[in-house]
């Protein structure tokens, strides 16, 4: 049986450091599977993984011998079990570790003011066409993605490599046109495809009211660096999805807010 041989453990800089760095992996891999049905997987395999520690061989050779079997391929599993949430963790990491992608010094070093009299204007016709799409109850999803993964998107989608405009969001989600299922891919400050099949959350968690839309919009920010804006066919209202958290009935201030950081 594995054993840890505390008596050889001593308290110094670097194990603090240890164990401050594996609370905040915990802490962030909690996060994310937090809600989601990977929490009880992750449960189920703690609970085998505690039961391997304590189930005395000797005593019980047989439950022992298949605890022993499943800790044996546990990272195999764990691997496999968790890839989204793995993915999800590793992009966290490089987004975070990414100084040219980190806002805060970007803007000290090439001016705050001009980033966000830019940003205004990249961002003013989404916001029309929300307002629009909303006192129409056109239901539509738009994903931000941060970067655009060739193989995640395309798969599924129409390539349409478009300048952002009012007009043309809203002639995509108009309820004829053939490519309003679907989502609209917003990448490189294009409007890169849409009618995309996203993949939808598996949140056990969510309102009763989320159909398919709200799961896709709250499923793309999970798998990928990027955000979702969902407007709601059913009652116009308009949602904000980001690393698989979702903001309801957002009023078109918060959202211009929400972008400004975001897109
Ligand atoms: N996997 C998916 N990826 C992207 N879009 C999807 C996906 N599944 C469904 N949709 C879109 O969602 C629409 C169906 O929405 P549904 O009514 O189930 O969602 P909802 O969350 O209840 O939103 P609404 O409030 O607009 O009704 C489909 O017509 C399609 O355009």
């Amino acid at each position: 049986m594995p054993s840890f041989d505390f008596s050889s453990f001593k308290i110094t800089p670097f194990a603090i450091l240890d164990i401050l760095l594996l609370a905040i992996i915990i802490y962030q891999l909690y996060n994310l599977i937090r809600g989601t049905i990977a929490a009880n997987i992750f449960i189920g395999l703690a609970i085998i993984y505690v039961l391997y520690f304590i189930v005395p061989e000797s005593k019980m050779p047989l439950l022992a011998g298949i605890l022993k079997k499943v800790a044996d391929v546990g990272i195999i599993a764990v691997i496999v079990l968790f890839q989204q949430e793995i993915r999800r963790f590793l992009l966290l990491m490089g987004k975070n570790a990414s100084l040219q992608r980190n806002k805060a010094w970007w803007r000290y070093f090439f001016g705050k003011v001009e980033t966000e009299k830019n940003n205004y204007a990249r961002i003013k016709p989404i916001i029309d066409a929300c307002k629009s799409m909303k006192q129409t109850r056109t239901g539509a999803l738009i994903v931000f993605a941060k970067y655009y993964d060739e193989q995640f998107y395309q798969n599924s989608c129409e390539v349409l490599d478009a300048r952002i405009s009012k007009r043309v969001l809203e002639s995509i989600f108009q309820k004829n046109s053939p490519l309003h299922d679907g989502a609209v891919v917003i990448a490189e400050n294009k409007i890169k495809s849409a009618s995309c099949i996203l993949p939808v959350t598996e949140k056990a968690d969510l309102p009763a009211q989320f159909g398919l839309r709200h799961r896709a919009g709250i499923g793309v920010t999970e798998a990928n660096d990027a955000t979702a804006i969902i407007v709601s066919e059913e009652t116009g209202e308009i949602s904000y999805a980001k690393q698989g958290r979702i903001k309801m009935d957002i009023s078109f201030a918060e959202l211009e807010k929400l972008l400004n950081k975001d897109f």
